[in-house]
């Protein structure tokens, strides 16, 4: 009887492609010496809800959960309904979970209280991303971010619990329903990339120790309000035309991040007259992006200062985002500086 012995992946990456998103959490327990399996638990219940929140994406053409849902949130802005069923579906699955004791989301004006005696983590969601582009089919997301609490476990809820500057996440990650589904996320030590086959009802290791190149030829701005922008930002913008760079715009932060983290490349939201602090929320979009991109060795800004630095001190605050490769931040904000010494 022939015997042949099994020979792994030879590949030599820690973690074979085609490791389950459910294998590789128990595996990376190990980088937390005091890990009781508390944020594995809470990973798998995000991941969860965004197996339903991607069936339902998917059929949104054919039931009828396209089109508004006619209200708006707090700020100002017309929900949909599949923000409002992905609000849902995300809030569910984390109560379920055991693991959260306050969620912040973007289509929540006050922060949900789970009453959850045990629950150490808060959870700051988006949960669905790129609203303008639910109903014509383009890449959509859900963006979020994980704290532990700062006061005692089962004690009521304070503002410092919730009111963390972006230094302070333990893990934070987004979705991406578009031509495949992928779940990218960092708990601080790099940055993987899961894609789902649908047909298995799985997340597999796709995309391992992501790293972002530190320059790129893509760049991601809504030239549309170009006439609002700072000076320095019409001259960044020139100088990309100037070099040929590609002009990539979706309109859905979390895909337009996850090409440029990818190939290279910066997103900038500036402030603008509609928007005089930027538009992308410091909670649950800025601060997630920013953890995830520092750990693939990318760069967000705010134009003065480190995303992750900015101390909240609303819910809902915004803030100017200038996300994405090093250097090309880097030039952005050289620019940038310039025009405001010269005005
Ligand atoms: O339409 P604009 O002004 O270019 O803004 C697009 C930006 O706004 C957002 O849609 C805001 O997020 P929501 O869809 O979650 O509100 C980002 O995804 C996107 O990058
Ligand atoms: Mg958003
Ligand atoms: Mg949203």
């Amino acid at each position: 009887m022939k015997i042949s012995t099994y020979q792994p992946d030879q590949s030599g990456l820690a973690y074979s492609v085609g490791t389950t998103l459910d294998r590789f959490i128990k595996s990376k327990q190990s980088d937390f010496p005091f890990a009781s399996g508390e944020l594995s638990q809470l990973l798998r219940d995000i991941a969860l809800a965004s197996k339903i929140v991607n069936r339902e994406t998917n059929r949104a053409g054919l039931s009828n959960i396209g089109g508004a849902f006619g209200q708006t949130n707090i700020q100002g802005e017309e929900q949909q309904k599949l923000d409002i069923i992905a609000n849902i579906r995300f809030i569910r699955a984390l109560s379920k979970g055991g693991e959260v004791c306050a969620i912040v989301s973007e289509e929540e004006d006050a922060v949900i209280d789970l009453q959850n005696k045990s629950g150490k983590y808060v959870v700051a969601i988006d949960p669905l991303d790129g609203s303008s582009n639910i109903d014509v089919n383009i890449s959509i997301g859900t963006i979020f971010s994980i704290y532990r609490r700062k006061t005692q476990v089962g004690s009521p809820i304070q503002k410092e619990d919730i009111m963390q500057p972006g230094t302070e996440q333990v893990a934070s990650g987004y979705v991406l329903y578009g031509s495949s589904t992928m779940l990218v996320y960092t708990t601080g030590f790099g940055v993987n990339g899961f894609t789902y086959e649908q047909s298995l009802g799985e997340f597999f290791l796709s995309h391992p120790c992501i790293k972002s190149p530190e320059d790129g030829q893509i760049y991601s701005i809504n030239e549309g309000t170009q006439d609002e922008w700072e000076l320095g930002i019409k001259d960044y913008i020139d100088t990309c035309k100037s070099r040929k760079y590609s002009a990539r715009y979706i309109g859905s932060l979390v895909a337009d991040f996850h090409r440029n983290l990818l190939k290279g490349g910066i997103y900038l939201y500036p402030a603008t007259q509609k928007n005089p602090n930027g538009k992308l929320r410091l909670l649950y979009e800025a601060n997630a992006m920013a953890f995830i991109a520092e750990q693939a060795g990318a760069v967000a800004t705010d134009g003065n200062r480190r995303i992750l630095e900015i101390k909240p001190e609303s819910l809902h605050q915004r803030t100017p985002l200038f996300i994405g490769s090093k250097k090309m931040v880097e030039e952005a904000m050289t620019l940038a500086s310039v025009s405001i010494k010269s005005q």
